[in-house]
């Protein structure tokens, strides 16, 4: 039989019993969920990414709730596990669930928890560091220093893309695609352009509103525009920056062909899903192309680069980071702890899960419901009147 995998445990005669696959940033949500009488077992051992069968053995005869990974692939063998330990609720520590088969949980009656919200900006700010630093080239030149290259300003030395009045293009202009769009028009005053299955409303009252300040300011004023195919985008834009979830209408939904419409020295991010690119389509791009550049944050293989990625000057390669930052990750750990006590005590779901700041205020008691669950209504759970 196997070695059982290490777990911290904390208030051992908790009547529920709640795992966390991983240790997650602060420490509120764990306070959280041992005041409202949870035994909690976070697993601690050395291992990145745990197996099916290691989440298996952490659920083992009698489990009410998993706090889990997007690493993790939640589907019917782990729902099953968790149907037959007792357990009614899961909760992804991630706003994407591309991970976690919805249907198998619906099938076993588990929740399905996201993190929806305390993430945005902190994604946002990621994917426009990555612009930036692919504009500007300061990977390149980062190194170009540290490897004692440099004796002299040049006229040519690492001239890169001035972004103002430049076109940014938007792919997914939901909670994460419309800050990022916010950042770049406010901040760099460029002009927008953006697709997305819906209407970006907000996001275009805030373009027209800033456009008509700058205007009065006497400068000029920015541009929006919603392109009504995602190739408008990819041939108009100089900077793309991809924001859709990951499924099966996503998926390569940059490829070759799309690449090849894209304009020469564009620059292209991505802080969605890796598969959302085809990466093997993009090395070769980058090799044809050096003036196009990449920044990257998630991969087509992750933990892996396709071959050839990591030899491209004209790619900034960051590994799955976008979401760090402290207040961002202890959020989310809250977040994520609050949907599964929520679950097992039985609480409505969340009205809004784009207005999640009452769950995150550390000076008063999260509200009795459960932040954000994907298949509420599948489930046919009840919806807070709060
Ligand atoms: N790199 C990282 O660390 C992080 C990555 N993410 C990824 O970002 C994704 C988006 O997160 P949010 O903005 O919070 O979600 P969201 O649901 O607010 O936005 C997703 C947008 O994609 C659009 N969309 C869906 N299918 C599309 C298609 N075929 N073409 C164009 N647009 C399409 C939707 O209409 C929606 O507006 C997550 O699902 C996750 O995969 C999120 C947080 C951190
Ligand atoms: O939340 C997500 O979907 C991530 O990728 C990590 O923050």
């Amino acid at each position: 039989m196997a070695k059982p995998l290490q777990v911290e445990v904390y208030n051992p005669n908790g009547k529920y019993r709640v795992i966390s696959t991983k240790s997650m940033p602060g420490t509120r949500w764990i306070n959280l969920l041992i005041e409202q009488d949870c035994r909690l077992e976070i697993c601690t051992q050395k291992k990145t990414i745990l197996s099916v069968e290691d989440i298996i053995s952490l659920i083992g005869d009698k489990c009410d709730g998993v706090i889990g990974q997007l690493t993790e692939e939640w589907g019917e063998t782990l729902f099953s596990a968790l149907s037959r330990a007792g357990g009614k609720a899961f909760s992804n520590m991630a706003v994407g669930y591309n991970n976690v088969d919805v249907n198998a949980a619906n099938k076993y009656g588990v929740a399905v928890g996201n993190t929806p919200g305390v993430l945005t900006e902190t994604t946002a700010e990621l994917a426009a560091s990555l612009s930036l630093s692919a504009a500007r080239r300061i990977v390149e030149a980062d190194e170009f220093m540290r490897v004692g290259l440099y004796d002299g300003w040049l006229p040519h030395l690492f001239v890169g893309n001035l972004l103002k009045g430049q076109t940014v293009g938007v792919i997914g202009a939901g909670r994460i695609g419309s800050a990022y769009a916010r950042m770049m028009v406010e901040g760099f005053k460029m002009n927008l352009i953006y697709y997305d299955l819906y209407q970006a409303t907000r996001l275009e009252k805030f373009v027209t509103a800033y456009g008509q300040f700058l205007e009065a300011n006497g400068e000029q004023p920015v541009t929006w525009k919603r392109a009504s195919s995602m190739e408008e985008v990819l041939r108009e834009a100089d900077v793309i920056s991809l924001h859709p979830i990951l499924d099966k209408t996503t998926y390569h939904l940059v490829n070759k062909e799309r690449l090849a419409m894209m304009k020469k020295e564009a620059i292209l991010v991505n802080c969605s899903r890796g598969p959302v690119v085809d990466e093997v389509a993009l090395v070769e791009h980058l090799k044809a192309n050096p003036m196009f550049r990449v920044g990257l944050d998630v991969f087509e293989d992750e933990p892996y680069m396709k071959p050839g990625l990591a030899d491209m000057k004209n790619a900034i390669v960051v590994p799955h980071i976008a979401s760090a930052s402290k207040w961002t990750r202890e959020g989310m750990a809250t977040l994520a702890a609050l949907n599964v006590l929520g679950k097992i005590k039985e609480y409505p779901v969340w009205s809004d899960p784009n207005r999640v700041e009452p769950f995150l205020d550390e000076n008063s008691r999260p509200p009795a419901a459960c932040p954000s669950i994907v298949n509420s209504k599948a489930l046919g759970l009840s919806v807070s009147k709060l």
